[in-house]
């Protein structure tokens, strides 16, 4: 069972870049984590996660990126217990779209649906800002993440 898992929905490959270095951060933390992507991922044994972290791009018009989409109709359909799970989401987006960031969104709605917690706040990385997107996750993990304890 790992403590941590970083389930990240993708198109073009941020969000993967993203997932990876957060699990660095926990591990630095003193939280053991795995990268998983989110449409790899067996919904049922998702409560097994301690802390599930969501790192989600927006597509479409506010929609799901490719890869989220398996999850999330997983997610809806075998409505797992997670009333026992912590988790923490960060999303990337790009603000000159007006459904900016909705994408983590639709997943944070989901997943608090079926009992999750969320601790610290959403974080957002936006494209539109030339910031690079590890370094705000890697911020906003130290900021959000620090002393959680298991
Ligand atoms: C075709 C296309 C549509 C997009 N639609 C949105 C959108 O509706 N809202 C948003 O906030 N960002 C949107 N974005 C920006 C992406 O979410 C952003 O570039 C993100 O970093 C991509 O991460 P990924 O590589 O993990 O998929 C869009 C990007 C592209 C290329």
């Amino acid at each position: 069972m790992s403590t941590a898992a970083v389930l990240f929905g993708t198109e073009s490959g941020n969000c993967e870049m993203v997932a990876e270095d957060l699990v660095e951060v926990l591990a630095e933390m003193g939280i053991a984590g795995e990268v998983v992507a989110m449409d790899e991922v067996d919904v049922e044994n998702l409560s097994d996660n301690a802390l599930i972290i969501l790192v989600s791009s927006t597509y479409g018009e506010g929609d799901l990126p490719n890869t989220a989409v398996p999850f999330f109709e997983s997610l809806q359909e075998k409505r797992p217990d997670l009333s026992h799970n912590r988790f923490a989401a960060f999303g990337l987006g790009d603000s000159t779209y007006d459904t900016y960031n909705q994408g983590i969104d639709i997943l944070i709605k989901m997943i608090v649906d079926l009992g999750a917690r969320q601790v610290g706040l959403t974080g957002r990385h936006d494209a539109d800002s030339g910031l690079d997107a590890p370094t705000v996750a890697i911020e906003w993990a130290r900021e959000n993440l620090a002393g959680l304890t298991f």
